[in-house]
């Protein structure tokens, strides 16, 4: 991607810049035509030393020339007070209170922790699914205490809640709700961070539990796919009704999700079968053709990190691949393939997204796009 001349660039912080996820966005941002990456921030571990001594750096590319001597900072918002955008890769365990600090301080945080998917005012945005969920933001800011006017957090999703809802979008905005679903994962090891699962656990094994997964995938699914509804009349902030998520009200979504680590590097795969609401249901041929044909609002609107294809599918019929197919697009899109009927459900197919771009850092960067985009930022 070139850097746009006639725009000043967007000055952005990394919090958990040493991290997986924080490395991804280093190398992103680095080359992204909009952003420039102002501060870096990491625990006490890292804080004080330059980027390329605090960081154990595990990606394909080497660390950009542009970060290798930047001073890693505290996460505290007095040293990222200059910037417009802060990206989270944060531990959850420290997340919640971190980002808090941030919003409090006036800063947008675009999140990639879990801590605040559930809060009613928090929208959970998959970029290439839900960007209208953007409009509770307001909300967020008149309900803070004090009302803020710049600071906000938006969160994405689950690495496997963000591979399987991009299609599920992509079904429901051609065929109606999906009322069924059953999901199993085959997660990839970088899910877990680095250094993660130990090698004598996953090399040559199958691990068929990761905590807390199931709840995530199978309620984050209603949040991202649902709308936006008035709450009762009687809860206001000012002179406006709230708003709420309804959570896929209008058709209640049955899921059930499985979740297994399996000994590769990078990408998730999800095996999914769909029940649709409406008879009869479309067949694999229309399917494969929705899926195909689906553009994502961040492609339409210009986001420079929005993938032009959102949804590759494949043919072949042992396709998509982790090792094969996670990099196609710089893992921007997702993969899918072998569709076909399901004799439970009415159509079973396989989805494939690598965890660490679209189902990390990417889509965080997608959102702070979109921010851009839709005048969500104040400056
Ligand atoms: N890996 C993935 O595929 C995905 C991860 N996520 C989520 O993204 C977040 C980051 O994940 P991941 O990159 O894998 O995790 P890592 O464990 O690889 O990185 C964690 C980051 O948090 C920093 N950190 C830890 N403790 C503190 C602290 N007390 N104060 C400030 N910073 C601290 C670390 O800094 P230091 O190096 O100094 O310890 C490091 O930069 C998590 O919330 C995770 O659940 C979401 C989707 C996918
Ligand atoms: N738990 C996911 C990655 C992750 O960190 O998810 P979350 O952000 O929902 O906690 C995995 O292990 O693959």
């Amino acid at each position: 991607m070139q850097r746009q001349a006639d725009r000043p660039p967007v000055k952005v912080g990394v919090l958990g810049a040493t991290g997986t996820v924080g490395q991804r966005f280093i190398t992103l941002l680095s080359a992204h035509p909009w952003f420039a990456i102002h501060v870096l921030g990491a625990s006490s571990r890292s804080a004080g030393k330059p980027y390329a001594a605090a960081v154990n750096w595990k990606q394909v590319t080497l660390i950009p020339n542009a970060v290798r001597d930047m001073i890693v900072q505290e996460c505290k918002p007095e040293a990222f007070i200059e910037c417009a955008v802060v990206f989270s890769g944060l531990d959850a365990d420290v997340a919640g209170d971190i980002e808090t600090a941030f919003r409090a301080a006036e800063l947008p945080v675009f999140s990639n922790a879990k801590n605040f998917r559930r809060d009613p005012h928090v929208p959970l945005i998959v970029p290439l699914v839900n960007p209208g969920h953007f409009s509770i933001i307001r909300q967020q800011q008149l309900l803070h205490s004090p009302p803020l006017t710049k600071g906000f957090i938006v969160t994405n999703a689950n690495c496997s809640t963000t591979a399987h809802v991009i299609p599920l979008a992509a079904l429901e905005s051609a065929f109606g709700p999906i009322d069924t679903l059953m999901v199993t994962t085959l997660q990839a090891i970088s899910g877990a961070g680095y250094p993660g699962i130990p090698s004598l656990d996953i090399i040559d094994n199958v691990v068929p539990y990761i905590s807390g997964e199931e709840e995530k995938i199978e309620w984050e699914t209603r949040k991202i796919l649902g709308g936006i509804a008035d709450a009762s009349p009687e809860q206001r902030v000012g002179d406006q009704v709230l708003q709420q998520f309804d959570m896929h009200a209008h058709t209640p979504l049955k899921i059930s999700a499985a979740c297994n680590r399996v000994p590769v590097t990078v990408g998730h795969m999800i095996n999914v079968s769909v029940g649709f609401g409406h008879r009869p249901p479309p067949s694999p041929q229309q399917v494969c053709d929705a899926l195909r044909s689906y553009r994502s609002e961040a492609h339409l609107l210009g986001c420079p990190s929005a993938p032009v294809q959102t949804i590759t599918v494949h043919e072949e019929p042992d396709r998509p691949q982790p090792r094969l197919d996670r990099a196609h697009q710089d893992g921007a899109g997702v993969s899918v393939g072998r569709v076909r009927q399901c004799p439970v459900l009415d159509i079973k197919f396989v989805v494939l997204a690598d965890n660490v771009s679209i189902g990390a850092a990417t889509s965080s960067i997608i959102n702070a796009e979109l921010a851009v985009l839709k005048g969500v930022l104040q400056s």
